[in-house]
């Protein structure tokens, strides 16, 4: 179980983290999803400890992060797999790691193996993985204290797509077997098959969460489509309806049918087809959520 309340961090004017909350529960896959520079890497950091919220606090298994005792024991944690000691070979690296854990070393064996990196790997240093091998050490780092918790900054980074179906099956057993997972990404295809959840920031924001269904259903579309196009497209400014064209003469509008009937009849705009705008995928729902805010228009020259 993860629990984040109102965690806010600002660096001086920047404010990185604003009021941001939500729930993570055993045997579930959360997405933390963000555009580059949302604050995912910012609210990860304050959920393990590692900066502190201006304001806000945040909890894994009911306690704050920094009161577990040996916390690779319970969470398992990856927030930047170039971290690692670029000199040490990969069996090295998680031998280090099984003794300041105190788990034995046939663990940490069990571990390399799970991960895939294959016998040459382990033998060679750190510093010449790709980013790929790095994530797969960083994995069989986390998961080395048999831990209850998996927190994983941007973990399908430089892997190829073999290894990303790979990470989701693993990440979708240890939910299966009660689990907790919060893994965050850019890419909502490299989370999209495998969370239950999905929490959307943008800004520092978090702009939307729920599941797939939840997410969807949320947002009612209406397409619209009149005689003309150009007196349409007043009727539904004036309305203050968000409408977006779609399509040579018809309007993707962000409200339901009725709004739209009524905002066309007030204006006396003829349609020809009026109807929900159907399922344009979780993908399109992301990139609308995340979009950088639009250029306000240039008042329009009066031309008389
Ligand atoms: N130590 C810091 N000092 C000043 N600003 C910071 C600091 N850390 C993060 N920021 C700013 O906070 C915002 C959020 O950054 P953060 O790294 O959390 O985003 P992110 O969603 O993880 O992005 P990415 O996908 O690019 O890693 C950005 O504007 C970033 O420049």
């Amino acid at each position: 179980m993860i629990e984040v309340n109102a965690l806010t961090k600002r660096y001086g004017e920047v404010t990185a983290v604003a009021d941001v909350s939500f729930r993570c529960e055993p045997g579930t896959v959360t997405g933390f999803l963000g555009p580059n520079g949302a604050g995912k890497s910012t609210t990860l950091r304050m959920i393990c400890g590692l900066t502190p919220p201006t304001s806000g606090d945040a909890r894994v298994l009911g306690v704050p992060y920094r009161r577990i005792a040996n916390p690779g024991r319970h969470v398992g944690v990856m927030l930047d797999a170039s971290a690692q000691h670029p000199g040490r070979t990969g069996r090295e690296t998680l031998a280090l790691a099984a003794r300041l854990l105190g788990v034995d070393a046939g663990r940490a064996e069990e571990m390399l193996r799970k991960v895939g990196l294959p016998e040459n790997a382990v033998r060679r240093r750190v510093g010449g993985y790709s980013l790929g091998m790095r994530q797969r050490l960083g994995i069989a780092q986390a998961l080395l204290g048999d831990p209850r918790v998996l927190i994983l900054d941007e973990p399908a980074n430089g892997l190829d797509p073999e290894g990303i179906h790979w990470m989701r099956t693993l990440l979708r057993d240890f939910a299966d077997r009660g689990g907790t997972v919060l893994l965050s990404s850019h890419l909502l295809r490299e989370v999209e098959a495998v969370a239950d959840r999905f929490v959307v920031i943008a800004g520092g924001r978090i702009v939307a969460q729920g599941t797939r269904g939840e997410l969807l259903s949320a947002r009612e579309e209406t397409f619209v489509r009149g005689l003309e196009p150009g007196g349409l497209e007043t009727a539904l400014a004036e309305a203050g309806l968000d409408a977006r064209r779609s399509g040579p003469d018809g309007f993707r509008v962000r409200a339901g049918a009725e709004a739209v009937g009524r905002a066309a009849a007030k204006a006396g705009a003829v349609l020809l087809e009026l109807r929900p705008a159907g399922d344009g995928g979780l993908e399109e729902l992301f990139l609308s959520l995340t979009a950088p805010p639009k250029e306000p228009r240039e008042p329009k020259e009066n031309a008389s």
